[in-house]
């Protein structure tokens, strides 16, 4: 239980002075620490050092979105390196007809849940259509917003070449960069549609040349959306860094999905990467139609198992009292 209030905080075994000293202190000094339980198995906190590790001996990157601190928690419950609050946080959560219309102060508002229910993964989020393109001030000013109120480890960003000087400087600055190279959901009115890139050579060609100036301009890993399989694994085995793919094939270093898209809760477009770990949708309306049903049927509450009673006595002189008023 306590592990679930305080997500935060190293559950103890025993309240020996040792471990409470500890726990106090961190729960003071807000840190981070190394070492995080969720009751049953302690996990090692995820660095980009971690990441590394992974691509170099072979273990696959868990990525998955988060929008909320219940999720947070599921992410932290089990082995996810990465918990990513996407911008598809417009779309899946917040009822936008796209990622264009988040702003960076909902983003804050979503991360902020997110971080308190995040222990061992690494923590990231989108930085917003329209919050990097403004000018270099603009962009490291709403960079550091996401860092300071948003409390975000790192940022991703979508684009190619063109965003390698802002890359280089939050990096400078140590503000960690995923970049996102392929399908740019931001720009899906200019590429006519969400649709798979790299599909011709010239193409495959400026997604590597991308790739290639991101890891350069210090990027630490790098989403992959919508591309042949080919591609994906030619550009994890040409990068240094971790390549963590969505619709680009078994051979990238990790995989990301959308938290609604795997757990089968979102109505819309079902892309032909998704697939449905969980039907939470069916188990969601089986259990909002037999409430409604309940209660229509005045079989919720149960008149013993889920209400209170009155003490007799007590009751009798409260009747009593109201005799004549
Ligand atoms: N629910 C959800 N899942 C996502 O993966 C996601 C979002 N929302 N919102 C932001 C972006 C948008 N993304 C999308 C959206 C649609 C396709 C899609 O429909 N792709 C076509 C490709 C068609 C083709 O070119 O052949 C598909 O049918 O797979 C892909 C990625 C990924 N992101
Ligand atoms: C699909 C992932 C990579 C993303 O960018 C998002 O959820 O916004
Ligand atoms: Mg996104």
């Amino acid at each position: 239980m306590s592990s679930l209030l305080l997500p935060r905080v190293v559950r103890p075994q025993c309240w020996s002075a040792a471990v409470f000293g500890r726990t106090i202190a961190r729960r003071w000094m807000s840190v981070r620490p190394q070492e995080i339980t969720n009751g049953a198995e302690v996990r090692k906190k995820v660095t980009i050092q971690t990441l590394h590790q992974q691509k170099n001996n072979g273990t696959p990157i868990t990525m998955l979105t988060a929008y909320d601190y219940p999720t947070a928690v599921a992410c932290s419950s089990h082995a996810v390196d990465i918990t990513l609050v996407g911008d598809s946080l417009a779309q899946v959560c917040l009822g936008y007809s796209s990622t264009t219309e988040l702003t960076v102060s909902e983003m804050i508002h979503h991360t902020r849940a997110v971080a308190r229910g995040t222990t061992h993964p690494l923590l990231i989020a989108d930085m917003p259509f329209g919050s990097y393109h403004t000018g270099m001030e603009d962009a490291l000013r709403n960079a550091v917003r996401l860092v300071q109120e948003g409390r975000v480890e790192g940022l991703k960003i979508e684009g190619g070449a063109e965003i390698a000087e802002l890359v280089k400087k939050l990096t400078s600055v140590g503000i960690p960069v995923m970049a996102h190279v392929g399908l740019l959901p931001q720009r899906h009115t200019a590429m006519s549609g969400y649709k798979v890139q790299g599909r011709n050579h010239a193409s495959a060609q400026r997604i590597l040349e991308d790739a290639l100036t991101l890891q350069e301009a210090g990027a630490f890993s790098m989403v992959v959306e919508a591309v042949p399989k080919e591609l994906g694994q030619y550009l994890t085995e040409k990068l240094r860094i971790p390549t963590i793919g969505i619709g680009a094939g078994p051979h990238t270093d990790g995989q990301v999905l959308v938290w609604d898209d795997m757990m089968n809760t979102w109505n819309g477009h079902k892309a032909k990467f998704v697939r449905r770990f969980a039907n939470v949708k069916a188990e969601r309306d089986v259990g909002v139609a037999s409430y409604c049903e309940a209660v229509r049927a005045r079989a919720f509450p149960d008149p013993q198992a889920e209400s209170y009673s009155a003490d007799k006595s007590e009751w009798e002189l409260f009747l009593a009292s109201q005799k004549g008023s």
